[in-house]
């Protein structure tokens, strides 16, 4: 019942039984959130674009970036990882709707497919614009 679970051991004695089973909803979402990132992550370009972001920010280190720089690095990054979790997404429910051949399921796969590449090619475009800059700096320097 609710209200009737609050004297529980380290509980606060203001919190109701519904609060406390939002708490608990909001852990669990995490949670699932996170087991939906590992899921992804087994994915190959998701373990590509996580070396790229490593060699990204190393370079970042090395070439002395500026803040600016460091957050848009980490912005692309943030994209491209969110991209390529929802294409993972896409590919699981075509996957399920659709196992034979369709011509929809092959649009839905080229089309989510695609939106990572545009991120990706946004985050290259970004990163001319970040590592030129600091690359003749360090060299003129
Ligand atoms: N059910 C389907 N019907 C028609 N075409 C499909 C179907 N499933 C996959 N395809 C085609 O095959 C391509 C590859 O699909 P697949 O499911 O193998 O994804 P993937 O390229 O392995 O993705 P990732 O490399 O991100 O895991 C799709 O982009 C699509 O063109």
């Amino acid at each position: 019942m609710a209200g009737s679970e609050t004297a529980g051991q380290g509980v606060d004695a203001g919190e109701t039984g519904e609060t406390l089973k939002r708490k608990n909803n909001l852990v669990k979402s995490f949670g699932y959130a996170a087991s939906g990132v590992v899921q992804a992550g087994s994915e190959r370009n998701f373990k590509v674009d996580v070396v790229a972001a490593v060699v990204v920010f190393a370079a970042c280190a090395l070439l002395r970036v500026p803040a600016w720089g460091w957050a848009a690095v980490a912005v692309c990054v943030g994209v491209q990882l969110a991209m390529e979790t929802v294409n993972t997404a896409i590919e699981a429910i075509v996957d399920l709707a659709s196992p034979e051949i369709h011509p929809l399921a092959k649009r839905a796969k080229d089309c989510a497919a695609g939106a990572a590449l545009i991120t990706a090619c946004a985050s290259v475009i970004v990163g001319l614009i970040v590592f030129v800059p600091a690359l003749f700096a360090l060299l003129g320097a």
